[in-house]
Parts: structure tokens; C-alpha cells; sequence
């Protein structure tokens, strides 16, 4: 056995190189095999002794027992552990073909620098060993512990991948649950908000602005909201318990609430308007609709019922049929009430044989009313007519008022006996027209009117309504033809008029577009007897009934608005005249005279078509002048003066036709721009029989005279009447003692006949 000599005894073990022996303890050492030897580490320790004297105390320590201590704790495949001598030589080795030398470079560094350690070494085949070693202080050895990288760490990721996989496992299942409670918990939490918004939806539901109250099965009011309380005045606690009885009004039969009843358990649900009573004993109108709610068997179990104040809905819907249906100023019904009605009343005349009435009523001179005190005063006496009129007649008959000044009165039930029937609504009629004559006091003002009344009679349902009023209205005409404040029947004489009145119409019509009308000219003359003038006077050239004169068409086609094209067509002829007139010596000093009708001048735009066609024909203004209706412009002096004004500027001037038949007051001649009085022929023709006549004849002479304007008599027929004027102060004459009415070329000849021979018409002073 090799052992370190010592060179002087030192307490210090020291060891020698591995040997193999026998177990001391094996008693059967000399049968082991060589292989079964056991490797021993022997160690010496040198003690001094207490007499002075060393002693060496030998030691061998078995291997084994490292060796099977690490090879219990380390695969070979996994590393090394090596016991090593402080000079580097192995000792014992777990491992018999180690990896590499243990005794590294490596090792060596490190233990130079501190006994104990770890390092990381790469070997040649690029494996990695980490090594681990301690030089043990007891004993004479350095302890080596080498572990391959790969080998080692191998278990480890395996474990470490399990142990990723494991716990990757745990979270991606933590994870799945989470985002199941998750879900869970967002549906019920969807739930939940829909739920609390359902309630708050039904909440403000019950507390909207209709009235609400629940009942069970029984019909006990279990639960009311607010605006039940506000509808009906009674708070909760007073409402609940009770049934809805307590809201009944009394106004509705049994069989009203039987049949609500009935509806509600055949369909589960009743809405309609029902009258019921408040806390305060108001009754009022309301919209009610209930709702039967079932239980999961199908049994009602509740009743729900909304309740709406429909109070100023009904107001609004009276209000809208009393705009509809009556005339504001008066309240009575209008045209439309009334042709429903009159509808009824004819069917019901037919189907029962009995005879009505309807009377048209129209007051005389309203319109002067209105024009002289005002459309206040007119609408109070309009008030006061429809008060009188109420006053006159039973409960089922009907007083309307067409608008304006026109009213009616229908009697649908008179009698079964015709002339009874006439004999009560004459009766009537003539009741009517005195209450109407009565004197009216309208806001201080006394006033005094007269009504025209037109009755046509019903009774065998032939006639509709439309036509009725035709013949009503014809009577009424046929009454203010006789002289007004008058009560006439229809009769069928009427009626004959009434159509050829149309087919007149139609024919007029006609006769604008196919040139049918005529111009004819009558002479105007001073009192030098010359030709200075002439008035145009319209002719229907019809072609069945000849020329017919303006009487016959003149009025209708004011009725009909024809006038209007017609006087434009007038003008337009005469200024055209006036034009070739202008370019001839001989009646280039001739003026036109042009009767405008009162339609043409209330045009709005009368003015200007005037300027139109005077600028358009180049007709010298001054040439022209435009006779006005006396009667026409006492309407509205002011808006006539308007449109006169600017014409007059131009040189166009104005004369007032018909003087004397109408009020002839000073005051409103001053306010229009006149040029010329035209004495009326019916004042003319008599004035030598009729004292009267001639005075109104002077004095409208005077009067020309005082307000500087020229005043002309028409309808001079004979040298007395001529005389009479001339004394009078006359400056112009007209009539048949002159000519009559002329053919254009009859005019240019007599003109320029009395041009060349001078033969004026002979005048005596
Ligand atoms: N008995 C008699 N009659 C005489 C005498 N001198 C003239 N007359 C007639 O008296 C009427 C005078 O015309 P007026 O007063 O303007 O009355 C006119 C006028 O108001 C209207 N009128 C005529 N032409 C037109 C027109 O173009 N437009 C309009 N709006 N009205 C017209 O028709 C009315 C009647 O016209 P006419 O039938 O042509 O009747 C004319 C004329 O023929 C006479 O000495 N004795």
C-alpha cells in the first residue's frame, strides 16, 4: 500500500492511492473472485502520544460506501462523482468510463480560487457538463460532482413540459369555466337590466298621463295610478276596494254596460267613449279601453282599463263642426248644414206626402250699409237679422245664412194640404218681413231695412235640393225686380226665364269669341249744334233674334262676369277708332264716349288695361272719355277715385252717367275727378209735363255749373225739350232730335257732311 511518507509526525490524515482488498468483516475473503474485491482509501494519521512518542493509526475506508450512496442518488447516464486527492488523482469514480477527465483545467482554476464551487464546461462533442466540488476539510479529498446538461435538465423538461401542460390544462379549463360564468353572468345580467327596464317601462307606463286602474276577476279595483286620481278626483285608498260603479254616470242604459260586458269575455277586450262621473259630480266624456289579462289556466284573472279625458277633444271636435257647419258671425248654420238639411227635409217631404218651404231671404241695401256706417255695423245688423229670424220659426226649422246679406228659412213640415202649406209659409214669409222692417239699433246707431223674400215650395221629392234653391232664389229676384221689401212664390213662368237665361248666356259666350258684337255711335253735339262727340253704344248681332239691344245681354253678362272681356273688347274697338280718327281732319276732334260697367272698374287691375290699350292703339287720352254709373260708385267712392285719378292724368276723361236717379250728392261729386254730368233721359223726357222731372233737371244743371264740370242731356227727343235745356244752361245734348245711334261710316258721314255744308243742327236760342 502506498502511503504519503511523513518526514516528521504531524496530527494530519492522509490518505494513499485506491487499493483492492477483502472485507474485514468478510470472513469468506478467500473465496471471493478477484472482481468481487472490494477498493479500499487507506489512511494514516500520525498522534502524538502522551509520552512524547507517534503513533500512526491506519485506516482504510470502503468506497462502497460512497459509491453505492451516489449511484442510489445518480444514473450513471446522468453525470459523475469522483473523489479526488488534493494532487488530482482519482480516488473512486460512480462512473467507470467518466466523460472526461475530472481533474479538469477547469477544476484546477477553481480550486485555486475557492474549495468549493460550481462551473459549466463545454466539452469537444459539445455537450455541456456543470460540475460541482468541494475539498473537504476533514478529509484529504476533493469531491467532484459532474452532471451531464442534457441528461440532467431531461427529467426536468419533461416534468417541466408535463407541468406546462398540466397547468396550461388547469387555466385553459379555469379559463373555459370563467368565460361560461362569464356569459352566464352577461345573459343574466342582460336579463336583469331588461327586466328592471321592463319594470321601469311599466312603471312609467302606469304613471303615464292616462288614467289606469286594475281590477281582479271580481271587478274590485285593486290598484290605481295617479292620472286616475287627477281624472276622476278620487285618490287610491278611496278607489281601491270599490268597483268601477263608482265612476258610473248614470247617463248610459243597462244594455250599454251588458253589451261591454258581453264583448270583454268573448274577446277579451271592449274600447269605446263612455260618460262617466267624477268625485265632484262632473260628468264627462272619456275613452275607455279594458283589457282582460288571463292566468296561465286561461282564466281572466284581472282587468286592466286606461282611461283618457277626451272633455277637450269633444270641444275641439265641436268646435271644428261649428267652423264647418255654422257661420261664425251669426252661429246659424251654413250653406253646408243647411243642404244637408234641405236634403233630408225633400226625401223625408217625398216619403211622407208632406209639403215644405224654403224661403230666401235677402236684405235690401246692405251693401250700402256696410259702404256708408261701416262692416262693424253691418255684421251687428247681420247678428240682429239672425236673432229675428230664430225668433220667427219652431224648433225643427232651420234659419241659415248663405253669406253676405243672404239668408234662409226652412220649413220642412208644413202640411199634406198644398195650398195649406203655401198659406203658412205666405204667413210666415210676411211675419218675417215685418220682424226684419222693425227699426234696429245697431251700437247707438238707429237704422231701418227691408228684406226681399223668394219662397219655393217641396212636398213630392222630384226637385233636389240645388234646384230648390234656384227657385227660391229666383222668387227672391222676382220680389226685388217688383220693388223689394216683397215676399214672392216661385212660379214656373220663373223657371222659363231661368232657362233662357241660360241658353242666353251660353249664346253670349258664344257670341264674344265668334265677333258678334257690334258697335254703334251716337252723336254728341254743343250747343253750336257741331258734332263734338259720340256715345258707343253696344249691339248683339244675335243670329236667330237680329241685333239686340244692351238691355237684353247687358245685365247677364255682368251677372256672369262676360263683361269683362266684352268691355275690354268695347274699348279696345273705341280707342282703335279714336286712333283712325286722329289721322282724319275731319273727326280728328271727335271724342268716344265708353259706358264702363261697375265690374270693369272694380277689377283691380282697371287701370293699367286701360293705359294697355290706349298705349297699344295710340289713341289720344283726351279723346276718350269713360262714363261711370252714378249708382255704381256710391259703393266705393274712394277706390274709384283711385283708379280714376291716374287715367285722368293722362288726359282721359270721366263722365257720371245717369245723374239724378241716385243719391246725387254734392259730397261725394267733389271727391271723384269728373269732367262731365250726363243729365239721365228719364229726367229729360218729361220735363216739359212734369214740374218735378224739370226741377231735378235744373238743379243738376246748377249744380254742373257750380262744381265746373260739363253737363250733357241725353235723351233729347224734341226742340221744345232741347229749348228748355238750353235755357237751363245745358252745354251738350244727345238724343234721338239729333240721331239716333249710328253705324261707324254713318257717323264719319253725317260729321264730315255737316263739315263741308256746314249744317250744324239748327239751335234756337
Ligand atoms: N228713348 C230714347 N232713347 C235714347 C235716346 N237717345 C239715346 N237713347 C238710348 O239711351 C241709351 C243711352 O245709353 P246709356 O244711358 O249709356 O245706357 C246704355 C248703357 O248703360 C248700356 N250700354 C250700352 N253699350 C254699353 C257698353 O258698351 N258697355 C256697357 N257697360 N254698357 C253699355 O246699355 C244702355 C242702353 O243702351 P242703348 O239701348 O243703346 O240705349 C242708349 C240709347 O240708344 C232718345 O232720344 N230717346
Amino acid at each position: 500500500m502506498f502511503m504519503p511518507q511523513s518526514t516528521a509526525p504531524v496530527a494530519v490524515l492522509r490518505s494513499g492511492p485506491l487499493f483492492a482488498g477483502r472485507d474485514f468483516a468478510d470472513l469468506r475473503a478467500t473465496a471471493r473472485q478477484p472482481d468481487d474485491t472490494l477498493s479500499f482509501i487507506p489512511l494514516l494519521l500520525d498522534a502524538a502520544q502522551p509520552d512524547g512518542s507517534w503513533r500512526t493509526t491506519v485506516a482504510a475506508l470502503n468506497t462502497d460506501y460512497f459509491l453505492n450512496f451516489y449511484n442510489s442518488h445518480l444514473a450513471a447516464e446522468q453525470g459523475q462523482v469522483a473523489l479526488l486527492r488534493y494532487d488530482g488523482s482519482l480516488l473512486i469514480s460512480s462512473n467507470l468510463q467518466p466523460a472526461a477527465t475530472v481533474y479538469s483545467p477547469a477544476l484546477r482554476i477553481q480550486l485555486a480560487q475557492s474549495e468549493a464551487g460550481s462551473f459549466t464546461e463545454q466539452l469537444a462533442d459539445g455537450r455541456q457538463l456543470i460540475s460541482a466540488y468541494r475539498a473537504s476539510r476533514v478529509y484529504p479529498f476533493i469531491i467532484v460532482v459532474r452532471l451531464d446538461r442534457q441528461q440532467v435538465l431531461a427529467n426536468w423538461r419533461h416534468e417541466a413540459r408535463f407541468a406546462v401542460a398540466l397547468v396550461s390544462g388547469i387555466l385553459l379549463l379555469l379559463i373555459g369555466m370563467a368565460s361560461v360564468y362569464y356569459l352566464r353572468f352577461e345573459k343574466l345580467e342582460a336579463r336583469r337590466q331588461r327586466d328592471e327596464e321592463q319594470l321601469r317601462i311599466a312603471a312609467a307606463a302606469f304613471e303615464s298621463q292616462e288614467g289606469i286602474f286594475v281590477t281582479d276577476a271580481n271587478n274590485n279595483i285593486l290598484r290605481v295610478n295617479r292620472a286616475f286620481s287627477t281624472i276622476t278626483g278620487y285618490n287610491e285608498a278611496e278607489a281601491v276596494g270599490q268597483t268601477p260603479h263608482l265612476l258610473s254616470s248614470g247617463k248610459h242604459p243597462q244594455a250599454f254596460y251588458d253589451e261591454m260586458w258581453r264583448q270583454l269575455q268573448s274577446c277579451r277586450f271592449w274600447s269605446g267613449e263612455i260618460w262617466n262621473r267624477r268625485k265632484s259630480g262632473d260628468i264627462y266624456p272619456e275613452w275607455l279601453t279594458i283589457t282582460a289579462v288571463s292566468d296561465a289556466q286561461d282564466h281572466i284573472s284581472h282587468y286592466v282599463a286606461t282611461l283618457t279625458d277626451i272633455t277637450q277633444r269633444k270641444r275641439a271636435e265641436e268646435e271644428i263642426r261649428n267652423l264647418a257647419y255654422y257661420d261664425p258671425l251669426t252661429r246659424l248654420p251654413n250653406r253646408r248644414l243647411l243642404l244637408e238639411r234641405l236634403q233630408q227635409a225633400v226625401g223625408s217631404a217625398g216619403r211622407r206626402g208632406n209639403e215644405g218651404a224654403l224661403l230666401f231671404i235677402d236684405l235690401d241695401n246692405f251693401k250700402t250699409l256696410n259702404d256708408t256706417l261701416g262692416h262693424d255695423m253691418g255684421d251687428l245688423l247681420l247678428q240682429d237679422v239672425a236673432q229675428r229670424l230664430n225668433h220667427c220659426v219652431r224648433e225643427d226649422d232651420t234659419v241659415a245664412r248663405l253669406g253676405g246679406d243672404e239668408f234662409v228659412v226652412l220649413l220642412p213640415n208644413l202640411s199634406k194640404n198644398c195650398d195649406e202649406a203655401a198659406k203658412l209659409a205666405l204667413r210666415l214669409g210676411e211675419r218675417i218681413r215685418l220682424a226684419l222692417n222693425a227699426p234696429y239699433d245697431l251700437a247707438g246707431h238707429d237704422y231701418h231695412s227691408t228684406p226681399s223674400i223668394g219662397i219655393a215650395m217641396f212636398a213630392d221629392g222630384q226637385h233636389n235640393g240645388d234646384e230648390l234653391m234656384k227657385r227660391a232664389d229666383l222668387a227672391l229676384y222676382s220680389a226685388k225686380a217688383a220693388g223689394r221689401n216683397a215676399v214672392h212664390f216661385f212660379e214656373p213662368q220663373m223657371q222659363k226665364t231661368l232657362s233662357e237665361r241660360a241658353s242666353l248666356e251660353t249664346a253670349l259666350r258664344q257670341a264674344v269669341a265668334d265677333g258678334q258684337l257690334r258697335l254703334m255711335y251716337q252723336p254728341q253735339v254743343d250747343q253750336a249744334g257741331n258734332i263734338h262727340g259720340a256715345e258707343v253704344l253696344l249691339r248683339w248681332l244675335h243670329p236667330s233674334l237680329g241685333l239686340l239691344s244692351p238691355d237684353r245681354f247687358i245685365a247677364l253678362a255682368e251677372e256672369t262676369g262676360l263683361i269683362i272681356p266684352i268691355g275690354q273688347w268695347v274699348l279696345e274697338q273705341a280707342c282703335f277708332q279714336l286712333q283712325q280718327f286722329s289721322q282724319q281732319p275731319a273727326m280728328a276732334d271727335i271724342s268716344l264716349s265708353v259706358n264702363i260697367s261697375i265690374k270693369q272698374l272694380r277689377h283691380p287691375d282697371f287701370t293699367r288695361q286701360v293705359q294697355t290699350i290706349l298705349s297699344a292703339t295710340r289713341a289720344p287720352p283726351q279723346r276718350l272719355v269713360l262714363e261711370l254709373t252714378e249708382s255704381d260708385l256710391v259703393d266705393d267712392i274712394e277706390g274709384c277715385s283711385h283708379k280714376m285719378a291716374p287715367l285722368r292724368q293722362t288726359g282721359v276723361q270721366f263722365a257720371l252717367d245717369d245723374f239724378g236717379t241716385g243719391y246725387s250728392s254734392l259730397a261725394y261729386l267733389k271727391k271723384l275727378p269728373l269732367d262731365q254730368l250726363k243729365v239721365d233721359q228719364s229726367f229729360v223726357r218729361n220735363v216739359m209735363h212734369d214740374q218735378h222731372d224739370a226741377a231735378i233737371v235744373r238743379t243738376v244743371i246748377v249744380l254742373a255749373r257750380a262744381l265746373n264740370l260739363n253737363v250733357l242731356a241725353e235723351g233729347v227727343e224734341t226742340a221744345e225739350q232741347l229749348a228748355f235745356l238750353q235755357q237751363q244752361g245745358c252745354h251738350n245734348y244727345q238724343g234721338y232730335l239729333f240721331a239716333q245711334p249710328l253705324p261707324l261710316t254713318d257717323l264719319i258721314a253725317m260729321k264730315q257732311n255737316q263739315m263741308h255744308t256746314l249744317n250744324r243742327f239748327t239751335l234756337s236760342a
